[in-house]
């Protein structure tokens, strides 16, 4: 299992300090807007170049952005060791996770609340990680959709199936309270923004969550 904080919650005149605080997990889920496919507006490229040169961890990139045929590879070029983009805003999903991985990153699919994964299933093989957005993308601080974690489970029993070695990762309202649920679903990639930064102590909520999903076995 793994934990990714989000740096949507950090203090961003202070990022280098903010990824400091996190050296004990084991991503920066670095959550990257474009005021199209999301409402909201965060950092591009210079930024995240920057910040894969000072982070003491990798960077798990979440494209929230139209057009990401074009900008996930650059996003890989830029230092993302894991570079996810959504299917909802693809032309050919499958393309770039080629792309990613011939960039030397880790390729992964977000799909949304209401985007079923079925029709997705297929490109399992050219993944390793499939985001399972447990809010509607956009903004930190949201409520956890419960309702989600069939998709999860769906997802997972699909990689067991086929079985690859797929991550399934959950973002958005994750925290000690909703974490293991995630775990009992099947997810094994937590992001956490609020839950992480909004803690006096990062680094111990980080251990929490990391506690909470271990000491049930999963
Ligand atoms: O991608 C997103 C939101 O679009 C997430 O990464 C959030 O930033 C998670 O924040 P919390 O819900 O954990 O506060």
């Amino acid at each position: 299992m793994q934990i990714s904080p989000s740096i949507l919650s950090a203090d961003f005149a202070n990022l280098q300090h903010e990824l400091d605080r996190i050296a004990n997990a084991d991503w920066a889920h670095i959550d990257v807007m474009d005021a199209h496919f999301v409402p909201n507006l965060t950092i591009g490229l210079p930024v995240v170049e920057r910040l894969a040169q000072v982070s003491p961890i990798p960077l798990d990139c979440h494209l929230m952005i139209d057009d990401p045929d074009r900008w996930a590879p650059q996003y890989a070029e830029a230092g993302g060791s894991s570079v996810t983009f959504h299917v909802e805003a693809a032309k050919d999903p499958r393309a770039i996770a080629r792309d990613l991985r011939a960039a030397g990153a880790r390729a992964g699919m977000a799909i949304k609340p209401n985007t079923p994964f079925e029709p997705y299933e297929d490109l399992l093989d050219d993944l390793d990680m499939v985001l399972v957005m447990t809010v509607e993308p956009g903004f930190g601080g949201q409520t956890f959709m419960a309702d989600q974690m069939p998709k999860v489970t769906q997802v997972r029993e699909a990689v067991r199936r086929r079985g690859g070695e797929v991550w399934v990762q959950v973002d958005g309202g994750v925290s000690a309270k909703t974490i293991e649920q995630c775990a009992e679903a099947g997810a094994d990639v937590f992001v956490a923004g609020s839950a992480v930064y909004g803690a006096q102590d990062a680094a111990a909520a980080i251990d929490e969550l990391r506690r909470l999903v271990t000491a049930h076995g999963h």
